[in-house]
């Protein structure tokens, strides 16, 4: 058993981290933390969670106790889930990592490796610069023995994990040329618990707007492993990434669909049959990872750690399309910082994830 805190429980992915470690047979939540409830206990701010101590709740008989205290700092524990808002999250994570607890932040801290390029996109001076050189982006796919021995994976952001695994496996082949456009379609959570107006109901219902329209932060995140990835596959960009990136917010409670347009190499010559045949042979050994025969739903990844893709030649302009979907909770953040501490700890990195989503 490992123990671990949520920092904090009173935020989305807080919440669905809680929901997913309740059913995990390795991890055992001791702490939890959050600023507007200290004090209370998590039945008084959650009450859904006294379903945890009913008989026969989970694979233990009491996963979480639903009685735990909200505190203002974390217990001291094995591993702790980072679930801030960019800086105060790297406040936190120096101050868990002096304690010697290891960190998943699912913040965007410790994504970009370069500082410089952190502050022009975060408007701030980054909070802890020097640990950015041992962070590694928590991205299995890319990074799975790197993610086993760290002390800090940065967990991806939702709609970069998106649209980094609808590309990877182009670049790594050196298929694709430098002009990339990417439309994201997202969905309500992704903006966080907070009180927005944009995101109350009568807002944002039957509403389709776009969003961050002047360029949206997590462009540098997938250009930086678009970039990585084409370089690990022998096939380096021989002039910068021109990638358009744009986002779009859509009536859902969860989920993000990404289409991606790519410029192929004018010698490419390929077919969907090829692109299909690539994708699934650089994805064959990934468990979170499908590439399918037709236009995926997001409503196939809803509640789960899934992300699937499916891409296609528009003969017309040598373009490759490549649609990918998955659930921002899931492997969009909660998600996959499970898969990540999974892989930390040494166990099989499907542990406590759901195996198919909810539907309808
Ligand atoms: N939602 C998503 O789909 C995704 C989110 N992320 C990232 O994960 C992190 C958490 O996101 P999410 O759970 O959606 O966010 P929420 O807005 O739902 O929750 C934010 C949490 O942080 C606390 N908080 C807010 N401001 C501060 C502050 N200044 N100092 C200390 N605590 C603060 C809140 O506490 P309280 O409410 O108790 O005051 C709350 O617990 C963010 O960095 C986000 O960018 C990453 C991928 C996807
Ligand atoms: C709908 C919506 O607002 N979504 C958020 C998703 C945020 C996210 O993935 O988190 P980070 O800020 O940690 O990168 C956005 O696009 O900014």
């Amino acid at each position: 058993m490992t123990t671990v805190s949520i920092v904090n429980v009173t935020g989305y992915t807080g919440l669905e981290l809680l929901r997913l470690l309740a059913q995990h047979p390795e991890f055992v939540v001791t702490s939890v933390t959050g600023r507007s409830a200290v004090g209370q206990r998590l039945l008084d701010v959650f009450p859904q969670v006294q379903t945890l101590s009913s008989p026969g709740a989970g694979p233990r008989p009491m996963p979480i106790d639903p009685a735990l205290a909200i505190t203002e700092e974390p217990a001291q524990t094995e591993l702790a889930f980072v679930c801030l808002p960019h800086a105060a999250a790297a406040e936190s994570v120096v101050r868990l990592l002096e304690r010697g607890i290891k960190v998943v932040d699912l913040s965007a801290d410790f994504r970009l490796h370069d500082a410089k390029v952190y502050e022009e996109w975060y408007a701030h001076t980054h909070p802890a610069p020097a640990l950015l050189e041992s962070s590694i982006y928590g991205l299995p796919e890319r990074y799975r023995e790197q993610i086993r021995t760290a002390s800090l994976v940065a967990n991806p952001g939702c709609n970069a994990t998106t649209t980094i695994l609808g590309l990877l496996p182009i670049y790594a082949a050196g298929l694709a040329e430098r002009e990339v456009i990417t439309d994201v379609k997202a969905a309500l959570s992704g903006a966080g618990r907070g009180l927005k107006l944009a995101s109350l109901y009568a807002e944002a219902n039957e509403d389709v707007t776009a969003y961050s329209v002047t360029g949206h932060r997590h462009l540098p995140e997938v250009t930086q492993e678009v970039v990585l990835a084409a370089q690990a596959g022998g096939h380096a960009l021989e002039q910068p990434l021109r990638m358009t990136f744009f986002t779009h917010l859509v009536p859902m409670t969860r989920g993000i669909f990404v289409t991606s347009y790519i410029e192929l190499k004018t010698d490419a010559h390929l077919t969907t049959e090829d692109v299909q045949d690539l994708y699934r042979k650089y994805y064959a050994d990934e468990p979170f990872v499908h590439v399918v025969k037709q236009p995926p739903h997001t409503r196939w990844t809803y509640g789960s750690n899934h992300c699937f893709i499916y891409p296609i030649i528009d003969q017309r302009t040598n373009r490759l399309i490549v649609m990918s979907c998955l659930d921002n909770m899931g492997k969009g953040a909660s998600g996959q910082a499970i898969q990540n501490a999974n892989l930390m700890y040494g166990l099989p990195e499907t542990t406590g994830l759901f195996p198919l989503g909810v539907n309808p």
